[in-house]
């Protein structure tokens, strides 16, 4: 029945990849530069070209050991502000010496303007003492002020109370207050570390709505696509067959989010006017192979038509038992007796029975097929399936899916299928089958990228909700939209800035988010994508990377391709790869470029021609750090020498 009736045993198929398996780096890849005189891929031209390998089987084992220190050099950068304000500190009564914590803990909040403790002092503070302090403690060379908030006595590490009313402290006026001990100790047990974080005033009122996973109910500047795509829907609400729609926009345009919101609006709508129309959404990015798509549609429909029976069966157990009481129960309905009612109970239980769950894997195509074709045909009904991210469908899978999909209505008895089709490839079109191609764009819905001053609308609307009343200065919304608006108009990005900036500011402990938040959270997102492009780039990659980066840490600067081969090749030696050749390397130092990772320009050389002048474009320490954190590169020690030796040639 299918036009593909393989199975497909796709090695994704136990349902555990999600959008950041597919972005961790490929063992493929790293099979190239193996010298045991396999295949390469990486000189078959495959590797490099797609820094993120989708939902191939992926190394389980990425490294993260090297991400953690990466992370510590942003703290270094500044990005994680370490200290607080002075005086943040006066609610932290008995809170310094917990757990160890004494003045430098690294939860971005600093006691040093009170630290001019005797080492006495210092030590009981430490031992888990009832170290009361008042904050404002920081010119006396005494443990504490006098002030002594519990009016009482305080009491060192060693259970030993402080007399501290006449500013000194003295062992010998030992006044152990054993209650007192115990009620601070018990006071010590209900503050610590988190209870002084959670103490401050809080950027955030709701920081959930800044995240990707919020549906918001408002989408500015979307209402023609959201208009449009009602009026084709709204079709269903009237039992007939919507047209297919395919969607497509560059990332972050609202796409997903517009299709969503009316999802949502026409399965009300549909509940209210009791019209059966349901929508199932699936994000091809995840179930990326035929198999794996008409199984989970499959799956969703048999529960929901499991609810269907539950919920007959109940009513018709109940009529029958007020008909067996009395016949005239039966007036009105479809049955004449108690035995018809009996039958349908029988029918509807054997329904149920035969409801087989579709595995994950294991079964032929066309089975899996047939169990959601019944499935969804078992009542009246339309349906609108949302494929998000088809592009990665056809991509993974072929068309076979869609072929399938689009041709379901002729055969269909009791229910209708619509698709709606979600991409920010605008040319995966190209490779589909002119008739799927036809079929699924029967209606095309473009969503352009947002200027900067509609994604400004759109941060307004959402820090409303995200932020307590006036947490951001005035400049930060228009950063925020600027900087996303450069990058191609991309609400999320716009959203991740602010909520970055938001973080950072929490962090650092201010009361307002600040334009330099914005650019601190700027350059975080920017480390963060660059950290995730060389980590997912084939070793090969890598390698030659890596080549560029012992150049420039020696002080050469603008090398040429010969100058970063020489290296490579040291290093593929090193480490045992295999050694492409100049050319390859070549295009690999292109796709780096075409990255953004390095900057490649040709420049004249006069009569000695054209040459390639390469140069790094991110930052060294901590790209150096992600490559070594590749268990190939970490074998390379010691680089120093052989670069040195490069240059004696
Ligand atoms: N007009 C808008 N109003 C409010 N929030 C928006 C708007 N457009 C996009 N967003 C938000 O921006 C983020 C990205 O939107 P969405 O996921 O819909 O983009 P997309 O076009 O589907 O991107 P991709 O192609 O990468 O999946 C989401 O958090 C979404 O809520």
């Amino acid at each position: 029945m299918t036009r593909d009736e393989e199975p497909e045993h796709s090695p994704n198929d136990d349902g555990t990849d999600d959008r950041s398996d597919a972005t961790t780096h490929s063992d493929e890849n790293d099979d190239s530069t193996r010298s045991d005189g396999r295949p390469s891929d990486t000189e078959s031209g495959s590797a490099g070209s797609d820094p993120k390998p989708r939902s191939e089987p992926e190394s389980e084992s990425e490294p993260e050991v090297e991400s953690e220190s990466v992370r510590e050099t942003e703290r270094g950068s500044g990005v994680e502000p370490d200290s607080t304000p002075t005086g943040t500190s006066v609610a932290d009564d008995g809170e310094n010496g917990k757990g160890g914590h004494n003045g430098d803990n690294d939860a971005g909040y600093d006691r040093s303007d009170e630290t001019d403790h005797t080492d006495d002092a210092r030590d009981a503070a430490d031992g888990d003492a009832a170290d009361h302090d008042d904050g404002d403690d920081a010119d006396h060379g005494d443990y504490n002020t006098g002030r002594d908030t519990d009016g009482d006595a305080d009491v060192g590490a060693d259970g030993t109370s402080f007399n501290f009313g006449s500013g000194s402290r003295s062992r010998t006026d030992v006044d152990l207050d054993v209650d007192e001990v115990l009620s601070d100790e018990d006071d010590e047990a209900s503050t610590g570390l988190f209870d002084d974080l959670l103490s401050g005033e809080p950027i955030f009122e709701n920081k959930e709505v800044l995240r990707p996973s919020y549906t918001p109910h408002e989408l500015p500047h979307r209402k023609d696509q959201i208009n449009k795509m009602a009026t084709i829907l709204v079709s269903a609400l009237r039992g007939e067959t919507p047209s297919n729609i395919l969607i497509y926009g560059k990332t972050g345009t609202g796409k997903t989010a517009s299709a969503k919101f009316v999802s949502q609006e026409l399965e009300s709508t549909s509940q209210k006017y009791d019209v059966p129309c349901e929508v199932e959404y699936i994000n091809c990015e995840v179930t990326d192979t035929q198999y794996r798509v008409l199984a989970q549609l499959a799956n969703k429909f048999i529960e929901k038509n499991e609810t269907v029976i539950d919920d007959q069966l109940d009513d018709l157990r109940d009529l029958r038992s007020a008909a067996t009481d009395d016949d005239s129960a039966l007036d009105g309905t479809e049955f004449a007796s108690v035995s018809d009612v009996d039958d349908r109970i029988a029918d509807l239980e054997s329904d149920r029975e035969e409801m087989e769950e579709v595995p994950m894997t294991g079964w032929p195509t066309d089975r899996v097929y047939s169990t959601f074709f019944d499935a969804v045909d078992y009542h009246e009904r339309v349906v609108v399936i949302m494929l998000d991210e088809i592009d990665k469908l056809v991509e993974k899978s072929g068309d076979d899916t869609l072929y399938n999909l689009s041709r379901m209505n002729s055969e269909l008895e009791n229910s209708r299928i619509s698709i709606m089709g979600i991409s920010n490839d605008l040319k995966f079109t190209d490779f589909l089958d002119p008739r799927v191609k036809s079929s699924l764009g029967e209606e095309e819905i473009v969503f352009p990228p947002y200027d900067a001053n509609q994604l400004r609308d759109i941060l307004q609307h959402r820090s409303d909700i995200a932020f307590k009343g006036d947490a951001l200065t005035e400049d930060v919304i228009p950063l925020c939209a600027a900087f996303a608006a450069q990058e191609h108009g991309d609400a999320r990005r716009a959203l991740d800035l602010l909520r970055t900036a938001g973080e950072l500011a929490e962090r650092s402990q201010a009361d307002l988010v600040e334009e330099a938040h914005v650019r601190q959270a700027q350059d975080k997102i920017e480390l963060d994508r660059v950290v995730e492009v060389v980590r997912t780039l084939p070793t090969q990659s890598k390698i030659v990377l890596f080549s560029i980066i012992l150049l420039e840490q020696n002080g050469v600067h603008n090398v040429n391709t010969g100058e970063v081969f020489n290296i490579y090749k040291r290093l593929c030696e090193e480490i045992d790869a295999d050694v492409l050749t100049q050319r390859r390397v070549t295009d690999l130092i292109s796709e780096l470029d075409m990255l953004g990772i390095v900057n490649a320009v040709v420049v004249s050389k006069g009569r000695y021609g054209r040459t390639k002048e390469i140069s790094l474009s991110v930052p060294i320490d901590e790209t150096e750090a992600v490559l070594l954190s590749d268990s190939r590169l970490g074998d390379i020690e010691d680089v120093q020498p052989f670069v040195q030796a490069r240059f004696d040639n």
